[in-house]
């Protein structure tokens, strides 16, 4: 493998959980929203981008729901889905290697995050530009923090503290070292956590509450009012 000339953006997107929180009895990333199956706004959201030069999608090896939801073009399958989010997309970025250059950028992002857009992932790559580690969206924390413990609660300063979105973009290469270096999958919860344990600090990109994950089943409702909130066409048809 080599780099590129001209690195390319490519997203990489895990979908082959359970969907365990969301107690639904099927897989929560094909829950309809807003009359959509949650990943195709996911993939909608990515095909709708001139950044992105093509879609991966991880799902379970018996997936029996991608194949009619996935669009025609801008779109590949990766049926190599594993016990947890980061072996999902360790899995995913083994079956890329050969296919993509060791320089090009990973935008990884959770299918379970249908308010992504062509403008927050814009402001993604543009902010993070050049970065020698790579970015993440986040959110900084606006409430007060309280850790408890055996009973004890305390408060924790909530100074410098963000809450992780994705998508998180790291070039192929740095990403494949991070994965692979990662010695317990089930503690890393986040792409950028295996970078950090490198000893690499990425780039924090400010993100937006509408890229929420849906996580329980209150979050349904709330990314369908977000997305209304928030679509990319008024009812004339004009952008906002
Ligand atoms: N083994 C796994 C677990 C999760 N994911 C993906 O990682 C994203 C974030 O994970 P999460 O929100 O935790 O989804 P689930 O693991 O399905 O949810 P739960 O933990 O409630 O089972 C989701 O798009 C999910 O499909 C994955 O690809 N492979
Ligand atoms: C990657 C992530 O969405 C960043 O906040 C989060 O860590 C995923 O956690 P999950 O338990 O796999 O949903």
């Amino acid at each position: 493998m080599t780099n590129a000339a001209v690195p390319r953006y490519l997203a990489l997107i895990p979908a082959a959980g359970v969907g365990a929180r969301m107690a639904a009895g099927s897989p929560k990333q094909y829950l309809p929203i807003g009359g959509k199956p949650m990943l195709r706004h996911t993939l909608d959201a990515f095909l709708s981008s001139p950044r992105i030069a093509h879609t991966y999608v991880v799902v379970s090896a018996d997936d029996p729901f991608i194949d009619s939801i996935v669009p025609g073009q801008g779109v590949t399958v990766l049926r190599c889905g594993g016990a947890t989010r980061m072996e999902s997309i360790r899995n995913g970025l083994r079956a890329l290697h050969g296919s993509v250059a060791l320089n090009d950028w990973v935008l990884v992002h959770d299918a379970a995050r249908p308010g992504l857009d062509a403008e927050l992932i814009e402001r993604l790559v543009v902010e993070t530009g050049e970065h020698p580690v790579g970015g993440l969206l986040a959110l900084p924390v606006v409430d007060t923090v309280k850790r408890a413990v055996a009973g004890e609660v305390a408060t924790v300063s909530r100074d410098g503290l963000w809450l992780a979105q994705t998508p998180q973009m790291f070039r192929y290469q740095l990403l494949c070292r991070a994965l692979d270096a990662a010695t317990d999958p089930s503690a890393i919860t986040d792409d950028a956590s295996a970078v950090e344990a490198l000893g690499l600090a990425p780039r924090l990109v400010e993100g937006h509450p509408r890229n929420l994950k849906v996580t329980l089943p209150a979050d349904i409702r709330i990314a369908e009012l977000y997305l209304a909130a928030f679509s990319q066409h008024t009812d004339n048809g004009q952008n906002r």
